[in-house]
């Protein structure tokens, strides 16, 4: 396929463009996109005389329609919530250990216009606190290892950031399981399976500095092992030129690779990793790799999680929960709605397990 211009548009592009602009949340977001609620939107349209269709199909988003009420009615059937069904999960990691896999950005935190201000409550970070002292717990993120740990500030995590990419264990109340490297200093380091790219993804950082800098909202992300370019507070209008920015960047560098997020797009290096490859290290470095007394569960929102997802389902092991109010196509078992509900999900598990250590016999 070629652009206006008769350039070749690598297919990713084309298909983030796509989804960025009609995925199926497209209508239901546009508004939050927009920064307006329905109803203000609606009034807006109204003042400046926007054509009738998108009236009518942000009349549709507010109220679904009997087939999308049954669309979403068979895909709860199918992803049911974990809350609903917490009896169910808990049955099936009796006499197990429970690993906790929790992805950051629309899981622990809400999804906000300012990267830079996704903040946990204190709650979410008072539950994960009780969550890491009963089982082993870590953060897979696409932000980088500073960054993140800033946000949860909880030592006692391991934290896979970079998408997996910078895989630290825990640095107080535990110790570093292994290390691929001999400083002593820097103990609690336990993988960096792209070390060589560091130079390229500054190269690559600084050029889209420069090249996006006249796209009003656009930013760039420098999360250490790859990068983000953020759509959320550009002008939809913008989106292609923005993503065409991108990608004659990148034609440069073929040993990066593009992937998509929610109204961001990740430049990343072509290696094989990912977050199920860092759940699988994890779980290894953890001393389950051919185990099956362990029950791993996985929290994420996003299309890179689901790359954990599948690994679960792969091994038959533990259980994916998929962070979204909307139907998506996902490989996870169970749902929660918002990050409110995972807090609520993980606080029920605290209280689960502090009842069967005080009566063993129900765990
Ligand atoms: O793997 P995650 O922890 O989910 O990180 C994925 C990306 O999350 C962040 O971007 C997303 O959240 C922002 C803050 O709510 C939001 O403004 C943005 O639109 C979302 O895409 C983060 O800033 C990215 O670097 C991560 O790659």
């Amino acid at each position: 396929m070629t652009n206006q211009n008769n350039n070749v548009v690598r297919p990713e592009v084309n298909s983030c463009i796509n989804t960025l602009i009609s995925g199926p949340e497209s209508m239901a977001v546009l508004g939050e996109f927009l920064g307006f609620s329905h109803s203000n939107f609606i009034k807006r349209l109204d003042l400046e005389g926007a054509n009738v269709n998108a009236w009518i199909d942000l009349m549709r988003a507010a109220s679904p329609t009997r087939s999308e009420n049954q669309e979403k009615s068979s895909w709860i059937l199918y992803h049911p919530s974990a809350i609903k069904l917490f009896d169910e999960i808990i049955y099936s990691a009796k006499g197990k250990e429970i690993v906790f896999f929790l992805d950051y950005d629309g899981t622990l935190s809400p999804i906000v216009a300012d990267p830079d201000k996704a903040f946990m409550t204190r709650k979410m970070r008072a539950t994960l606190k009780d969550i890491a002292r009963h089982f082993p717990t870590a953060i897979v993120t696409g932000r980088c290892r500073d960054k993140v740990f800033n946000f949860v500030k909880l030592a006692e995590l391991y934290y896979a950031a970079s998408h997996g990419m910078d895989i630290m264990g825990p640095t107080k109340n535990g110790s570093a399981v292994k290390s691929n490297n001999n400083n002593n200093t820097n103990k609690a380091v336990l993988f960096q399976p792209a070390g060589q790219f560091l130079p390229m993804i500054d190269e690559v950082y600084k050029i889209l500095l420069e090249k996006t800098k006249c796209v009003p909202g656009a930013k760039v992300e420098n999360n250490k092992f790859c990068l983000s370019v953020h759509f959320r507070c550009v002008d939809e209008k913008s989106w292609a030129p923005l993503a065409e920015k991108v990608r004659l960047v990148l034609n440069e560098y073929p040993k990066l690779r593009l992937t998509q997020g929610r109204k961001v797009l990740e430049i990343r290096p072509t290696i094989k990793w990912d977050k199920g490859k860092a759940l699988e290290f994890l779980l290894e470095s953890l001393g389950y790799e051919n185990s099956n007394d362990v029950f791993p569960i996985y929290i994420g929102d996003d299309r890179t999680d689901e790359d954990a997802f599948k690994v679960l389902r792969r091994r038959g092991q533990g259980v994916g929960i998929l962070v979204s109010s909307v139907p998506k196509e996902t490989d996870a078992s169970y749902t929660l709605q918002d990050p409110s509900e995972v807090e609520h999900f993980l606080r029920r598990l605290v209280e689960w397990k502090r009842s069967s250590n005080v009566n063993p016999t129900s765990a």
